[in-house]
């Protein structure tokens, strides 16, 4: 074997890449949410549906990030596997320190009791029709652990501050049928949280709503999240919403392929403070970089590209054989 510089690799040398990996922590070792390399295949009338193609994705505690995608993407796949609802094929997927393939039914009765709120788009499924939205809010806690969690007392009083910091405190004695649209989703929220979860999961919790009240809702997430520190994760086909988060991930084909970061930048005269985007191809462990459509479809892209390494960057051009 030879090093880059074409000499011998020595014995030394490599012992030392050994340790040197050994020593190095592992995926998302510090991520809430570690997925690696996930993949989900479905089988449907004899045929196969690969859904997520090793997707990998890290979520850190605290953060508040959108997921997009087209449709059919695997945008609910993956959230489905998160909620602990479905069990990935292979890869690996951590949250909150617990292994979504290695546990028993058990196990993620509790995880999903515990770890994970969620809140679906459907109104209809976040609630249960023929209770208050206090008594909805206080059911999860009921249900947890041995006893439920706390006395009445205590559980009532959790749900009542739960809905007051989402504002819809005055729906409390409210069936959702005498709730708007937006309040159901808020209250919805307030249940998710009632036991404290690790994690909020949202599946198009603006979708069935107007703009107007679609903001309202997304208020409700954003003050979860910076009030008790809870992190959330919400698909979105929403502009509005998808932007208004620091992180936005896209997923292609059953995988992460681009993320949107946004931060805020002070104006050094003026004092003026303005958000400013940037986007950035994902770049997998194995080094798989996935070019946008449009990008590859305007240059004339197929089959294979040209390298070259410069000394900052990687330049990519189409193949011309004939140059
Ligand atoms: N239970 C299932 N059986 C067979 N195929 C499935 C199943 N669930 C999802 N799929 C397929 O997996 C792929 C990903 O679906 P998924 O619902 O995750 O996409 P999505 O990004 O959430 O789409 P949408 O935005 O329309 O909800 C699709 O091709 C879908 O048809």
């Amino acid at each position: 074997m030879t090093s880059s510089t074409g000499s011998p690799v020595t014995l030394e040398q490599l012992e030392r890449r050994a340790g040197t990996h050994r020593d190095r922590p592992s995926y998302g070792h510090d991520a809430l949410i570690a997925c690696d390399r996930l993949v989900r295949i479905f089988t449907a009338d004899g045929v196969e549906v690969q859904a997520l193609q090793g997707l990998d994705l890290l979520v850190a505690e605290g953060e508040l990030m959108a997921l997009v995608g087209a449709s059919g993407s695997g945008k609910s796949t993956l959230m489905n596997i998160l909620a602990g609802l479905d069990v990935p094929t292979a890869g690996a997927a951590k949250v909150a320190g617990r292994d979504l393939l290695a546990m028993d039914a058990k196990a993620r009765l509790r995880y999903r009791r515990e770890a994970v709120g969620f809140v679906w788009q459907e109104t209809g499924r976040n609630l249960l029709p023929y209770m208050t939205a206090g008594q909805n809010v206080s059911l999860p806690m009921q249900l947890s652990g041995p006893g439920g969690r706390g006395r009445r007392a205590e559980r009532a009083a959790r749900a009542q501050s739960l809905l007051t910091m989402l504002d819809v405190a005055d729906c409390r004695d409210r069936r959702p049928h005498q709730m708007s649209g937006g309040q159901q989703q808020r209250v919805a929220i307030a249940v998710a949280l009632a036991n404290s979860p690790s994690v909020l999961l949202a599946d198009e919790p603006t979708g069935e709503l107007d703009s107007a009240t679609g903001e309202q809702v997304f208020a409700a997430f954003r003050r979860a999240n910076e009030e008790l520190g809870t992190t959330i994760v919400i698909v979105t086909h929403d502009q509005e919403v998808a932007s208004e988060v620091r992180r936005t991930v896209a997923i292609r084909d059953g995988r992460t392929s681009s993320e949107v970061l946004r931060r805020t930048e002070v104006d050094a005269t003026t004092g003026q403070e303005s958000v400013v985007a940037r986007e950035y191809a994902m770049l997998d462990r194995a080094g798989r970089l996935q070019l946008p459509a449009e990008y590859t479809k305007a240059l004339g892209m197929e089959h294979r590209v040209m390298l070259e390494l410069e000394q900052d960057h990687i330049g990519v051009w189409p193949d011309t054989p004939n140059e």
